[in-house]
């Protein structure tokens, strides 16, 4: 893929949480699974990716030091910034550390606790970015998922129709820069993620929705941590029983 300046593409690792349901004690990116800490698996995908051309971690407060010397191995990391106490106040701060970047810049959003993203994930998302100002990775929902209101299910959508969204979740940059603009002026504003301020604050933007992976768990609660391990091991077997060429 041919890069300018404007179609760069940045990806931004968003560790600047607190990791309080999984209750370590300390932030759950900083925990290791398969031998390294879940953040570095993490930057290590986008690192790894030859679209990605720079790498931005937003981290929790009181260990940007600690997430910059893990990550200082990593050549394409130009930043270690300290989020906010929310998702969405860190993906705020990556903006406006990305202030002087092109409104074309591809800026991919996605989760520290999620270390098992993989090139084809990230291929797919970069793939729908040519003709999408949004994209959003999801997995079919194997549960059925239903709307609960004061303890009554008050909605049914039909299973087929839902997706369990995932990261990463790409935009142009001009186009999140001014759906945040939007929601920061908001006092009321709530999102779980990045194409939720999208959709409530510039609905006329298409987000397109491309396939995720079993493997990109988030790791949210204590039983993820088990999980991560497994799913650590399966990669290295696979890795053993298929190494790559140039290794
Ligand atoms: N203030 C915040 C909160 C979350 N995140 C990041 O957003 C991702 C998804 O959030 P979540 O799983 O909720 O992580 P935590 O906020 O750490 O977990 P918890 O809600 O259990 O405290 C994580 O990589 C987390 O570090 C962030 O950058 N800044
Ligand atoms: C962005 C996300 O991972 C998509 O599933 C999710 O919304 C993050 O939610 P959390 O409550 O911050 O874990």
């Amino acid at each position: 893929m041919t890069v300018d300046t404007a179609t760069r593409t940045v990806a931004v690792v968003l560790a600047g949480g607190v990791g309080a349901r999984l209750g370590a004690g300390r932030p759950k990116q900083l925990l290791e699974v398969g031998g390294r800490p879940i953040l570095a698996h993490a930057v290590a995908a986008f690192d790894g990716h030859p679209d990605v051309a720079e790498v931005l971690v937003v981290m929790a407060a009181g260990h940007v030091r600690e997430a910059a010397a893990l990550t200082a191995p990593f050549r394409k990391v130009t930043g270690v910034i300290e989020g906010g106490a929310t998702r969405t106040a860190s993906t705020a701060a990556a903006l406006a550390a990305l202030a002087d970047r092109p409104d074309g810049t591809r800026v991919l959003f996605h989760d520290a606790a999620r270390p098992f993203v993989d090139r084809a994930v990230i291929d797919r998302t970069l793939a729908a970015l040519e003709d999408h100002d949004a994209v959003a990775v999801g997995v079919p929902a194997s549960d059925t998922i239903v709307a609960v209101r004061d303890g009554l299910v008050a909605d049914m959508p039909p299973r087929s129709t839902l997706v369990r969204f995932q990261t990463p979740q790409g935009f142009r940059l001009g186009t999140v820069r001014k759906a945040y603009e939007l929601a920061l002026a908001d006092p009321e504003l709530v999102a779980t993620d990045d194409c939720g301020v999208v959709h409530r604050y510039l609905p006329d933007v298409p987000i397109r929705v491309v396939e995720g992976s079993e493997h990109n768990l988030k790791v949210t609660h204590p039983l993820d941590v088990a999980l991560a391990e497994h799913i650590a091991e399966q990669i290295a077997d696979q890795i053993a029983a298929n190494p790559p060429e140039n290794t």
